[in-house]
């Protein structure tokens, strides 16, 4: 080694003394911090999803992160003499709902676990590993969180707006999302490539803007490209398997089916939800066969996963639908085509929404005199 080398070697072996009380402060600032944030994100995981599985993992990385904040690196505290605690950012103060509190804490944590790997290399060797796997492990919390959130949208939607090319197409979207509109399939066969990837991004905002999902017809590449929700896929569209690799696993992947045998291929494959119709003969999908009542009573029975009536479906026939058993519909014409589409959309919510009530009741009244109809009143 040459005088040099070893001079220079003595000179930064002094920084690092000199910089290991900042090191340590550092350290336990940005410990108390991700924990901080973890808590956060555990209580609307525990009381707000009541996911269980979330909650403890976000339990987990507590306690991981509990276990390197050792009594030396508390004693390095020094909050009086922190500059720091009198500065706040105006953004830390404004909280508007409660996607700002989990985003605003994400990005908390993660800020903060990338400080403990980038410092924590100083101090022990490990730390740099162990932080830079949990930062890992954080980012897919955050997005089994979205896809939770996801799942949770989608079997809550009762009613599903499947849009037709129209020059008001946007409008349209956005008088049914006043009405409480929480689904919404972006269908376009006419349109070239660059309108469609235009539209969709518009739609994808407006959908989020309200807090409701956007998926997109037949195409995994303009749902990748938007950062949709997720896509619809016909019978004749690419496989499931494929759009779920292209997709990821927290993306919802719709399918169609007409049958008994498309239904129970659509579950096998991993579906999120499926489309059951055509229910009546549709404009919409000229020339298809429709499958008629008894293929809705079939998936009442049949389908563990949320699935929507479609085909044909208006308000003149909504509660046979509901009495064959569907608790969910999709349409196109009825909302698309109407003069006040929010007022559809309130009325479609309206018939839906009473559906659990409904069904209580049809159970009661059936046990007591052994037969009823009343949805279809
Ligand atoms: C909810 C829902 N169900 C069924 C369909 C029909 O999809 P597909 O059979 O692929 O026909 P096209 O819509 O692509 O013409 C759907 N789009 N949505
Ligand atoms: C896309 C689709 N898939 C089965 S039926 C249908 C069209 C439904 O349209 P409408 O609600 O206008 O009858
Ligand atoms: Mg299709």
């Amino acid at each position: 080694m040459s005088d040099k080398d070893s001079g220079l070697e003595k000179q930064s072996a002094l920084v690092s003394l000199k910089a290991q009380p900042a090191v340590r402060r550092i350290l336990d600032a940005n410990l108390d911090r991700a924990r901080e944030g973890l808590r956060i994100i555990e209580e609307w995981c525990r009381f707000g999803l009541e996911s269980q599985s979330l909650a403890s993992e976000c339990k987990q990385l507590r306690q991981e992160l509990g276990s390197w904040h050792s009594p030396e690196l508390r004693s390095a505290r020094n909050t009086s003499g922190d500059p720091g605690t009198s500065l706040t950012h105006e953004q830390e103060e404004e909280r508007d709902n409660l996607a700002d509190v989990l985003t605003a804490n994400f990005c908390r944590i993660e800020e903060a676990l990338r400080v403990l790997e980038e410092y924590g290399k100083i101090y022990n060797r490990q730390m740099g590993a162990s932080f830079k796997q949990m930062r890992y492990r954080v980012y897919q919390l955050e997005s089994a969180l979205l896809a939770y959130e996801r799942q949770q949208l989608l079997k809550q939607a009762r009613l599903y707006l499947v849009t037709s090319p129209s020059e008001n197409i946007y409008a349209i979207v956005e008088a049914a999302l006043q009405g409480g509109l929480t689904l919404v399939q972006y269908r376009d066969k006419d349109s070239n490539d660059c309108d469609r990837l235009r539209m969709a991004q518009k739609l994808c905002r407006l959908c989020h803007d309200y807090k409701a999902l956007f998926i997109i017809n037949d195409r995994v590449d303009l749902a990748l490209a938007v950062e949709a929700d997720g896509v619809h896929l016909g019978q004749q569209d690419v496989p499931l398997a494929l759009a779920r690799e292209l997709l990821g696993p927290h993306r919802i992947i719709g399918r169609s089916t007409t049958n008994s045998e498309e239904l129970q291929r659509a579950l096998l494959e991993g579906a999120d939800y499926i489309g059951v119709g055509p229910v009546y003969q549709t404009p919409t999908k000229a020339g298809k066969t429709p499958a008629g009542l008894d293929y809705v009573r079939y998936a009442a029975e049949n389908s563990p996963i949320p699935w929507f009536a479609i085909g044909g479906i208006d308000m003149s026939n909504l509660n046979e639908v509901i009495s064959g058993g569907a608790e969910r519909v999709a349409v196109v014409r009825a909302i698309c085509d109407a003069e006040q589409p929010t007022l559809v959309t309130q009325y479609f919510l309206s018939q839906l929404n009473r559906i659990d009530t409904l069904r209580a009741y049809q159970q009661r009244h059936s046990q007591s005199h052994g037969r009823s109809n009343y949805l279809a009143t």
